[in-house]
This record gives structure tokens, C-alpha cells and sequence, in this order.
């Protein structure tokens, strides 16, 4: 398991952020684009073979040998057809959504509000794909010329072309659509923030709007890039739209400029030293990763050769390259990955110069990150992500805390500095071991962590009689595991404070939560990975009084 949690767009990779959550560089996208979503090169032949919603298409995955349909009844399209269509809506992967006599097709590059002219791709019985070849109106949809000059190709970024202040109001409302569509919550509150008075109001949640970026470029403190072979040899950059296959890559816009450097000067170490790249069709070749971090606060750099075995032909020379050419370098490690799969670290790591972590600070605390452990991308939110959290968690110094799902103890640390006792759990042991030198290099003792399944150990905590008055879950993309909520529900804190990279799962917990005697209160959209279809959320929730009498005054 590995790194963060959302972001496509990581730069650089297909799942620039490598979610740990999730499955690393695991996604297919879908459909086309051209420029600004317009059809451009290639786009037939790639917008077929994709359809990662189960439209039917003539794709890779997951159609077998089936011919998919030209036609079928009902359905008011053909594929092949040209039509016109109106743009509705916008999904979270960053497609319009078209309505044609009631039938939706989703639309690469198209944005609510415009009316577009497209080509059908593929149909299914409730949905199907189509290709944007002209804006017939633009109506006032916030179209902006995306600044990446591979934004149609790399598809990282799902919403470049859409103007960023339009980004952080869909974004809102993506959350609110799912707050009310799959947690049945009522909601209040608008994009101007008017509605927050409405705290009083005892039955709606207030989602507020989405706390944004002043700068929303060059945020991201890591980079992963699948090296693999090219013309010239090797080569290094992102995947392909809707394919596994690297394209070179040596800038991208939502990185910092220090990992591209530090990107660049690994792969002209590697190509001087004859180093050969994985090939993931015969699965061969040795280099299969470069992951680089940088910490903007101590100016430390990271670099992770992940490896298609043990050996590294010219390691000695290898390490000294990277050290000439990147200034900051803190640390180098090798992680090995010999598994035929799209997850990117091996479970073995090993330094192979420096230290084993390097460090980074945010807001006055120090933390020290492994290669494999997960750290939030974007620094600058970062401080208002937790600081958010910290807020809702109401402490006065007397309180006993858990925070579930900890990774590095970075909320955990934020918690102790207002709290009697704070408890971390996490699953991933090098985490943790971060975690505990974090509390120590940071002079902190009133933290325990533990290693294991939050849904194990916190009904542990609950027979050794640990009785938390706040708990803050963080959990990955899947959302909490059942279990846990239901040991959360039994433990009665007074707040529980919810962070989430998952606006479905979030919906999904929060009812029951909500079922369970809490109460959702707040709800902070915070844009994380701007240019993507991500957004992270901190939710305020607060136990119903048993006697039924209602709490807000
Ligand atoms: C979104 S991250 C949050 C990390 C941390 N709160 C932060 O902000 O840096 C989710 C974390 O949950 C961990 N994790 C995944 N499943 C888990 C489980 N069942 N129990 C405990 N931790 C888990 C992941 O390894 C990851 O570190």
C-alpha cells in the first residue's frame, strides 16, 4: 500500500497521486480528447477501445469476445451517429454529461452549460460515449484554454479547461449531490458561504464552499513516473489517455519544479549507465518506477528506484550521478517490485544512500517521511485540511483522542498539541514507525501508536477501557470499514470529526452514522489537487443527546 489519496493528475503519472488508498496507476481513463476536448489525433481509435463505466464499446476491458451494438431498442443513438447535445452535468472523472432525448452520453471535454456537437462512440442500455468535434454554444460554462500543453494526451488533469473558481463551486456541489443522493441528508448553505447562520437550523447540514488555492499550480510535493522504453531507449513520463503507454514526459504543471529536476537528472543517470527500462509486456527490464518528494520546508529531496529485482547494475554509480546532478538529495532508496502488477512499490525497500527518510514540516511540526509512507501532496492545503479538522474536534486540552487511520501521525501530532492523550492506529508498519519518531522528534509523549486494522485495534482500546471523547477518522477512498463504524457507535464520543478523499464512500458513512444517534453539522470542502475531479472534505458531527432534546442552540 502506498502514498496518497487521490489525485489523478499527480504529474507525471497516470495516478500522479499515488494513492495509497487506492490502486496505484490502476485507472483506465476513458473516452477521448482532443485539444480542449475537441476530437484530435487518434481520438476514434482510443475512444473506442475505452469504457470503464460499462458502456458497451469495442474495448480492452472487460468486453470479452462480444461484439458491442451499433444500435439497440430504446436506446435514441447510434454509434457512428453525429448529433448535437446539451451539457448537463459534469462527472467526477471530469466527462460532461449529455442529455439527447432523455439517453445520456457522457462527453469528454464538454462542460455543463454548453451545447456541443459530438459522434457517438458506444452505447449501452442507460448510457454511452461520445466525442466532442464542435462547441455549437458556449453558454456560460467558465471555458478556459487549458495551460498544459498535454493536457489532452496525459489526462491527469481533468479539469484544466474549466475556469478554477468554476472548479471549486462544481466541486462543492459534487459533494452536496452525494451528501443528498446516497447519504439522504438534507443540505444547506450556498457557494457564497451564505447559509453557515444556518447552523441552528436543526435539520440540514451546511456545506460550505471549497476552500481553494490563491496559486493552484506546482503543488505537488511527489511525483511517480513509469519509466519504460521508447525509440531512443529509455523513458519516463505519464500514461497515455486510456492505455499503458508511457509517453516522455519532462514538466508538468501541478508538479514543483524540484521533482521535475530531480525527475530529469534520474533518467539521464539511468540512460548514461545503461540502465534498462521494464518492459510491462514481457516483464523484463529493470526499472519500473521513479518516485521523487520534496520537502519545501528543509528543501530535502527523495528519490525511490523502484526495481524489477535486487541488482542494479552500476548502483555505486548510479547513486553518485543522482547526487551530483540533484541539489538537496537526502535520501536514495531502492524498492523491489517484481509482481506483474499496476501497484507500484514491492513490499522490500532498502537505502541505498542517506538517510531513509527525509523531512518536511507543516505548520511548527517536523515529520519525517519513508519512501512508502503516505503524506499529503499539497502543503499549502495541507495546513488548512487539518486545521479544519482540529477546529471540529473541539478540544480543550482535557480530552482523550483517536485518530483512525493515521499514517504518519500527522492529524495525530496536530491533535496533541490540544489534547490530554491522543491514540493513532494505522495498518502500515513503516508508517508507524514514522509516526512515533515524529512524536518524538517533536517532543510529544502524550501519543501511542499501534500498527493494525483500525477496525481491529479500536475494539481493543475499547476492552482496555480507552473512552474517547473525540474520534477523527481519515480513511482511504473505500471509506471506513463497517466494523469500525459500529465500534465508533458503541465508544459514544461527543464529536467525531470525519476526513475524506471520497465524496460516495463519505455519503455512504455518514448515514450511518447519522442512523447510528450523530449528527453531520459541517461539512468543509477542501481542494487539494486543483486541475483534478478530487476534493477532500472535513465533516463536523456530534452525538445526539439520548434524552432526544436537540443540542444546537
Ligand atoms: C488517507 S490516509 C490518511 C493518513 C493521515 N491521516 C494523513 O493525513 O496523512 C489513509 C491511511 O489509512 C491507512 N489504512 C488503510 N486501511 C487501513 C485500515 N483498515 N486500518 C488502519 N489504517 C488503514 C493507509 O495506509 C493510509 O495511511
Amino acid at each position: 500500500m502506498n502514498s496518497e489519496r487521490s489525485g489523478k493528475g499527480s504529474g507525471m503519472s497516470t495516478h500522479p497521486t499515488g494513492d495509497r488508498r487506492g490502486k496505484e496507476n490502476d485507472r483506465s481513463r476513458s473516452g477521448t480528447s482532443g485539444k480542449n476536448g475537441l476530437g484530435g489525433k487518434g481520438n476514434g481509435a482510443r475512444g473506442r477501445r475505452i469504457d470503464d463505466r460499462g458502456g458497451r464499446s469495442s474495448g480492452t476491458r472487460g468486453s470479452g469476445s462480444r461484439t458491442p451494438p451499433l444500435a439497440l431498442a430504446g436506446v435514441p443513438v447510434q454509434v457512428g451517429q453525429r448529433i448535437e447535445s446539451d451539457i448537463v452535468g459534469l462527472t467526477h472523472d471530469g466527462e460532461g454529461v449529455g442529455r439527447v432525448e432523455g439517453y445520456t452520453l457522457f462527453v469528454r471535454g464538454a462542460l455543463p452549460g454548453e451545447r456541443v456537437r459530438v459522434e457517438v462512440l458506444s452505447i449501452g442500455k442507460s448510457f454511452g460515449r461520445a466525442q466532442m468535434t464542435e462547441i455549437v454554444n458556449r453558454g456560460t460554462g467558465g471555458r478556459v484554454e487549458p495551460p498544459c500543453p498535454i493536457h489532452d494526451t496525459c489526462g491527469g488533469c481533468q479539469l484544466q479547461h474549466l475556469d478554477y473558481q468554476e472548479q471549486l463551486k462544481w466541486k462543492r456541489q459534487h459533494v452536496v449531490d452525494n451528501l443528498q443522493r446516497i447519504g439522504k441528508l438534507q443540505v444547506a448553505g450556498d457557494q457564497s458561504g451564505a447559509g453557515t447562520a444556518a447552523l441552528g437550523d436543526r435539520s440540514a447540514v451546511i456545506v460550505h464552499p471549497t476552500i481553494g488555492m490563491d496559486e493552484p499550480w506546482r503543488y505537488r510535493n511527489k511525483a511517480q513516473v513509469p519509466i519504460g522504453h521508447g525509440e531512443g531507449g529509455l523513458i519516463g513520463g505519464f500514461y497515455e489517455m486510456g492505455s499503458h503507454d508511457i509517453v516522455e514526459m519532462d514538466s508538468c504543471l501541478i508538479q514543483q519544479e524540484e521533482n521535475e529536476e530531480t525527475v530529469r537528472a534520474v533518467k539521464e543517470a539511468a540512460r548514461m549507465l545503461a540502465i534498462s527500462p521494464y518492459n510491462r509486456a514481457t516483464g523484463r527490464g529493470l526499472l519500473r518506477h521513479v518516485v521523487v518528494r520534496h520537502a519545501r520546508t528543509t528543501g530535502q529531496r527523495m528519490v525511490v528506484l523502484v526495481t524489477n529485482g535486487f541488482d542494479i547494475p552500476h548502483a555505486q554509480e548510479f547513486v553518485e550521478l543522482i547526487r551530483e546532478r540533484v541539489p538537496g538529495i537526502a535520501s536514495i532508496c531502492q524498492n523491489i517490485q517484481t509482481a506483474e502488477t499496476p501497484v507500484v512499490f514491492g513490499d522490500e525497500t532498502r537505502t541505498m544512500w542517506g538517510e531513509d527518510v527525509i523531512y518536511d514540516e507543516i505548520d511548527g511540526i517536523q515529520f519525517a517521511i519513508s519512501p512508502r509512507s503516505f503524506f499529503q501532496v499539497n502543503p499549502e492545503q495541507t495546513v488548512r485540511l487539518y486545521g479544519k479538522a482540529v477546529e471540529y474536534a473541539g478540544l480543550t486540552g482535557k480530552e482523550t483522542v483517536i485518530d483512525a487511520y493515521c499514517g504518519i501521525g500527522t492529524i495525530s501530532l496536530f491533535l496533541a498539541r490540544h489534547a490530554d492523550r491522543v491514540f493513532g492506529v494505522e495498518i502500515v508498519p513503516e508508517a508507524i514507525e514514522d509516526a512515533r519518531r515524529n512524536a518524538t522528534i517533536n517532543g510529544m509523549n502524550n501519543v501511542e501508536f499501534e500498527v493494525g486494522a483500525s477496525e481491529v485495534v479500536m475494539p481493543r482500546w475499547q476492552k482496555a477501557g480507552i473512552t474517547p471523547d473525540v474520534i477523527v477518522v481519515d480513511p482511504p477512498r473505500k471509506g471506513c470499514d463497517p466494523a469500525l463504524i459500529g465500534t465508533m457507535l458503541e465508544l459514544k464520543p461527543e464529536r467525531i470529526v470525519y476526513v475524506s478523499c471520497n465524496p460516495s464512500t463519505l455519503a455512504r458513512d455518514l448515514r450511518l452514522l447519522e442512523d447510528g444517534g450523530y449528527r453531520a453539522l459541517e461539512v468543509q470542502p477542501v481542494d487539494m489537487f486543483p486541475h483534478t475531479g478530487h476534493v477532500e472534505c472535513v465533516v463536523s458531527l456530534h452525538r445526539r443527546p439520548s434524552n432526544k432534546v436537540d443540542f444546537i442552540t
